[in-house]
């Protein structure tokens, strides 16, 4: 089906997109891991299979499940001329600046990954030096240049699909990353919504040239008329000022945006690994952002502009009001601190509803995942020991294109 349809969170998921970690996890070392958002090093083998296990879930729930390695192929195999821009413009982002340099990796990555599927993949994954069989007689960077420096980084984020781009009902967020290392993954968004046949008459309400950085786990859609972005570690105000002003002036029928003003910090990097909805009524939250948490109304002006208040009501007040039902708050851990603070950090609260009252979440996090069972939600456990290692959860890896309507 072409074009994205995502008017909620919870809706029975058709279509979503996932990127299978790759040998980029094999490029991440000890030296480079907080650079690269990790907190350990996963053993690529079994983050595959876990991976596998979670795209059977999904399959076997009867969604649709793309990969973005795929749709980045198609692009280039639909449209040849594009293989040399694409390379080149990756090479660019890669921070290569050189003549000398950007030519030899391009000749490098043309010579040696012929398929297109091959060189996406290579792109993802990095280059190191000791690849390149560069002439050292008459170079002095090659004789003192440590052979295992990475001249390209990989992007192991990217199995986080979630947040380079978010849907937004019939729209999409190109999105301006908060690090450098996450930002580079934006290219393939750029390229498969200016190309893809399946998504190029998307309307994007945000661009990757932006100034500000918003990312997509911050972005959920309450329903066709309300949209919750967080203010976050990822997200920050000027962003949300800048989406809620283009999405008011577009075709989108979203008339609301609630801005949760979360605490800054890596654990709750994004409002989704703190707050997720389960249910038409039923929310997932961290105990932890409770207190800190404040809301705000935006909405337009009417004259191009917004205008913004602060809700003071609770939160299930302000969620009742604008999801329609009087709306239940479960929380992470289930009331116990210390459960709550360590499956909120292996994502616990992170979970990806396929269809209401039926999510996917992490095996590791039993004590939530007994809660939401006894209030009444069917728990799809995945398995997580190695996929938890890059701080996120079964929201965090996949972005959904396609859901039913009401
Ligand atoms: N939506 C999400 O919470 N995504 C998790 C991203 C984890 C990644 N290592 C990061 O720090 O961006």
């Amino acid at each position: 089906m072409a074009g994205v349809n995502v008017p909620s969170e919870i809706m029975p998921l058709k279509k979503v997109l996932l990127h299978r970690p790759g040998d980029e996890l094999l490029n991440l070392t000890p030296n480079t891991l907080e650079e690269l958002l990790f907190d350990d090093i996963p053993f690529l083998k079994v983050a595959q299979e876990e991976h596998d296990a979670f795209a059977k879930i999904l399959r076997d729930e009867g969604v649709e499940v793309v990969y973005l390695e795929d749709l980045m192929a198609e692009v280039l195999d639909l449209y040849p001329e594009l293989r040399e821009k694409f390379l080149k413009q990756w090479i660019f982002e890669a921070g290569i600046r050189t003549d000398r340099y950007q030519k030899i990796i391009y000749d490098y990555l043309n010579d040696n990954y012929p398929t297109n599927k091959e060189l996406v993949l290579k792109t993802m994954a990095g280059i190191n030096l000791q690849e390149l069989h560069t002439d050292k007689s008459n170079s002095l960077v090659d004789l003192v240049s440590d052979a295992s420096k990475l001249v390209c980084a990989p992007m192991p984020n990217l199995y986080f699909t979630r947040d380079p781009f978010a849907m937004i009902g019939n729209g999409v967020s190109i999105n301006r990353m908060y690090s450098e290392t996450r930002n580079r993954e934006t290219i393939y968004g750029e390229y498969i919504f200016k190309y893809h046949p399946d998504l190029q008459d998307v309307p994007e309400y945000y661009s990757r040239y932006n100034t500000f950085h918003i990312e997509g786990g911050d972005i959920l859609n309450i329903n066709d008329k309300v949209l919750a972005i967080g203010i976050s570690q990822r997200t920050e105000p000027d962003a949300i000022d800048q989406i809620a002003k283009n999405i008011f002036e577009s075709d989108s029928p979203i008339e609301t945006i609630l801005a949760f003003n979360i605490p800054n910090s890596r654990a709750f990097m994004h409002l989704d690994t703190v707050f997720t909805q389960i249910d038409y009524d039923k929310f997932t939250i961290h105990p932890g952002i409770m207190g800190p948490l404040t809301v705000f109304e935006i909405k337009s002006d009417g004259k191009g502009g917004i205008k913004v208040r602060e809700r003071n009501e609770t939160l299930e007040e302000i969620l009742t009001e604008y999801v329609g039902r009087p709306v239940t708050l479960i929380p992470c851990g289930g009331g116990d601190r210390i459960a709550a603070e360590r499956e909120q950090w292996n994502d616990g609260s992170n979970t990806l509803c396929i269809r209401p009252g039926t999510v996917v979440v992490y095996e590791r996090n039993d004590v939530t995942n007994a809660v939401l069972e006894e209030a009444g939600i069917n728990v799809l456990q995945m398995p997580s020991a190695e996929l938890s290692r890059g701080r996120g959860g079964p929201r965090c890896m996949s972005m959904p294109l396609w859901r039913d309507a009401e």
